[in-house]
């Protein structure tokens, strides 16, 4: 008997969607992951946040951060815009509430580059929709090396984002995934396939219950 569901027919069972974090030591790789990801995936959508730290050389408003004062970080604070906010290397960053609920209901997914504090206080807020990957540098020596490679930051900054490095690693064990970014490009592939395998989940497939159903009638 022929199949009544064609494959295009499956792929498309709604879901809701998920909040994907990626979050490292300053250096590891975090950024490089997350432009990869979005460049070759159509389904998700980087969450931008607004931050006080400079815009560096290359980055662009709305696109790879809200750049914002200090008074308008605070009136953000004030008017509760922020699903979390935090301080980091003498900055503060937050991600702004913007449509994330009602774009997850729609099956959309958020991608998050943040730090341990702002996917703790995303968990909280909603543990279910949160898929929380944690990069590793393969070395510490490694790690300075990338940051001084990057050209974007002064001496003085690379060196407190180093102090800062074994703190931030201490958070490793509270990521659902765990993977070291040697090789960029298997680092890549292996947070593909974590994201594509999160949102197979049985929980997160809204879509599957009316069809199961059809299929028992
Ligand atoms: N696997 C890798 N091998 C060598 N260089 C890499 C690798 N991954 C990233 N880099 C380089 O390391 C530097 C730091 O990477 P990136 O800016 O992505 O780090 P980050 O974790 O986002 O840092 P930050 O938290 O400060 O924004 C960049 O110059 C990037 O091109
Ligand atoms: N808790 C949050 N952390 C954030 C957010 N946006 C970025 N970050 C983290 O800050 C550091 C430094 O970033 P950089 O761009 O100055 O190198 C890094 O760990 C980011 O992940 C945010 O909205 N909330």
């Amino acid at each position: 008997m022929a199949d009544t569901h064609t494959s295009s027919e499956t792929d498309a069972l709604h879901r809701r969607g998920l909040l994907f974090i990626l979050s490292s030591p300053s250096g590891a790789g975090k950024t490089t992951i997350s432009r990869m990801l979005l460049g070759a995936d159509d389904e998700i959508a980087l969450s931008v946040s607004a931050t006080t730290r400079p815009r560096r050389p290359g980055e662009i408003e709305g696109i790879d951060y809200h750049f914002v004062s200090d008074e308008k970080f605070d009136a953000m604070v004030e008017e509760d815009d922020f699903y979390e906010w935090a301080h980091v290397f003498g900055h503060r960053y937050g991600t702004p509430k913007g449509y994330i609920r009602k774009a997850l209901k729609e099956g959309r997914d958020f991608l998050f580059d943040i730090d341990w504090q702002g996917t703790q206080q995303l968990k909280q807020k909603d543990d279910q929709d949160v898929v929380s990957v944690f990069i590793l540098p393969p070395s510490i020596v490694e790690l300075r090396k990338r940051l001084e490679g990057r050209g974007q930051d002064s001496p003085d900054v690379i060196d407190a984002r180093m102090d800062r490095a074994r703190g931030e690693i201490s958070h490793w064990a509270e990521y659902d995934y765990v993977v070291i970014n040697d090789d960029v490009d298997q680092c890549f592939v292996k947070v593909r396939e974590i994201l594509h395998a999160e949102r197979m989940k049985r929980t997160r497939q809204t879509g599957l219950i009316p069809f199961v159903r059809g299929l028992m009638e």
